[in-house]
């Protein structure tokens, strides 16, 4: 929107702003940022991160002390059935993520908190969610609709675009 004598109005700028204003910039973080949990093999978590990482799935977050994925499927009820699949998987290993489901899509960080860093269980469970991706009929998605920025809320998806008449 250009306007005529500089700056736009207070009004104008309000009625332009995003509706999601971040209140930090977050650095992406990599592989080479990776922090490991205290008590971990710090070798073989390194190892597991990688081989997830470069998969193509998941991300490194959290200044190297998470890994993150988002997983799309046909129905809320697939969602559903591997959120509840992953969910039986923390109780037998105690440990639980940090994740967020709208609709079909649910994004799924995995980060330890006590050491804080990342550890085997997460690299782990983390494995655990691409065998249950599959399992529940995983779709694929477009890296950009895929890469959730962390922190970012999912925006809601699918079911609020109208189906054909
Ligand atoms: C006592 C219990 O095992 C601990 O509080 C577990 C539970 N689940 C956990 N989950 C995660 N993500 N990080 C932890 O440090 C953690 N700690």
């Amino acid at each position: 929107m250009a306007f005529k004598f500089g700056r736009a109005p207070r009004i104008a700028r309000q009625l332009i702003k995003p509706c999601y204003t971040p209140t930090q910039t977050r650095k992406m973080s990599s592989l080479k940022d990776l922090k490991i949990s205290q008590g971990h093999d710090g070798q073989a978590v390194t190892e597991a991160a990688t081989a997830l990482v470069e998969s193509g799935k998941w991300q490194v977050c959290k200044q190297g002390k998470g890994l993150e994925r988002t997983f799309k499927f046909k129905t809320f009820k697939a969602t559903w059935d591997f959120m509840n699949a992953v969910a039986d998987e923390c109780k037998k290993q105690r440990h639980h993520p940090e994740w967020t489901n709208i609709y079909n899509k649910t994004h799924v960080r995995w980060t330890t908190h006590n050491p804080e860093g990342l550890s085997s269980l997460d690299t782990t469970m983390a494995s655990f969610c691409d065998a249950a991706g599959e399992k529940f009929g995983v779709l694929l998605t477009e890296p950009a609709e895929a890469n959730v920025k962390s922190g970012e809320p999912l925006k809601a998806g699918d079911c609020c675009i109208k189906k054909s008449l």
